[in-house]
């Protein structure tokens, strides 16, 4: 199959900085942002000022407001919006192209994960999806970046995976869509709980027992999703975990950190808050463990923090009063 055209849906940080990527493979990109003038002043300018600021895009990049088919397909919307962006989308320029999903989160009212979305709205498309360890401005950068490429064929998916390689950008083949995914919305949750923890300065030794106790919730989550818990070993699971739990950089870590310091969510919010895919995914994934009858009590004691029903006091005497048990 031809791999050589990109489209990457989305005018924001992470969709600008996988169109970056893109080229600096070799792809001949085209970046679909939602307005005529905007695309025209990325064009112009060579930057797109708004989602990465100062940061120079390759000559391989061409914005635009309109979707035309292509080789792959790259969604880069907030996971809220990726069914709404697929009603204005036309199936059938989606029929048998891979189609990679790059948003990190849960759909509200449905509990549905980007493939299922996808699969919903234009069911004759190839899923892939791609998560990991990566902040937008340094896969933008060209600095050194690792991440994980799920998809259906091992061959296929090595194929895409070749195809979207560059000299800084390294996309891991894997088959385990279910466990990419959930590990990918599920870190944002952690780190909103590890971002808490600096805000109501608990230090790092909570902290480190959060990572460690959150990588094994997400395991039972994964399991009971029919997903495989050894594919959170990988950069999906463990590299973006880490990463998100433990740097100032993560939207959702900054957005922990003033729910800590004792803010709500609404006046975070209001007060400009960048992204954070782990407050809407906190009770998608709280429901979705009920529903699983999976033990969830890190999910849970996020999901009352976000909604406001308890303070950080009152979820971790709750948390660190509960029987003891077996670590594994
Ligand atoms: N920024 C990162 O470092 C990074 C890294 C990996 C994954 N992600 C994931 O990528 C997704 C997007 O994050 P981001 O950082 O680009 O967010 P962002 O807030 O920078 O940008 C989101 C973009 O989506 C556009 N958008 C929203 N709804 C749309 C719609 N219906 N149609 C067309 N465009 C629409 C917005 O206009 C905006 O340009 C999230 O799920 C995030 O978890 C981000
Ligand atoms: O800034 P965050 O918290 O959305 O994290 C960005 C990426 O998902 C990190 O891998």
């Amino acid at each position: 199959m031809q791999l050589e055209t990109v489209t990457v849906i989305g005018g924001g940080a992470w969709g600008t900085a996988l169109a970056q990527a893109a080229a600096m493979a070799g792809r001949q990109v085209r970046l679909v942002v939602r307005h005529s003038a905007q695309a025209e002043a990325i064009n112009t300018s060579r930057r797109n000022e708004a989602a990465l600021p100062g940061q120079a895009l390759l000559a391989g990049v061409n914005a635009s407001a309109e979707f035309a088919g292509s080789d792959i397909v790259i969604l880069a919307v907030p996971a809220q919006s990726t069914r709404t962006l697929l009603s204005t989308i036309d199936p059938a320029l989606l029929a048998g192209r891979p189609v990679v999903l790059s948003a990190k989160g849960l759909e509200i009212g449905t509990l549905a994960r980007q493939s299922e979305i996808l699969f919903d709205m234009a069911p004759e498309a190839v899923p892939y999806v791609l998560s990991g360890p990566s902040f937008a401005v340094d896969v933008a950068a060209g600095r050194p970046t690792a991440v994980t490429l799920a998809g259906d064929d091992a061959s296929a998916t090595s194929d895409l995976a070749t195809a979207l390689a560059g000299p800084s950008f390294r996309p891991y083949a894997a088959d385990d869509r279910i466990g990419v995914e959930i590990a990918g919305a599920l870190k944002n949750v952690y780190a909103l709980a590890c971002g808490a923890v600096e805000g109501a300065q608990l230090g790092a030794s909570a902290r480190a027992a959060l990572i460690a106790r959150g990588y094994a919730e997400m395991a039972r989550m994964v399991t009971a999703m029919g997903g495989s818990a050894h594919t959170l070993t990988g950069l999906a699971g463990l590299g973006d975990l880490t990463l998100t739990c433990t740097s100032v950089q993560s939207r959702n870590y900054q957005f922990g950190i003033a729910l800590g310091a004792g803010q709500s969510t609404g006046a975070i919010i209001a007060g400009g808050a960048k992204l954070a895919e782990g407050v809407a995914t906190a009770p998608v994934a709280l429901a979705l463990a009920r529903s699983l009858d999976v033990d969830a009590p890190l999910i849970e004691a996020v999901d009352a923090v976000v909604a406001g029903r308890a303070d950080i006091a009152t979820i971790v005497a709750g948390l660190m009063s509960r029987p003891l048990k077996r670590e594994h």
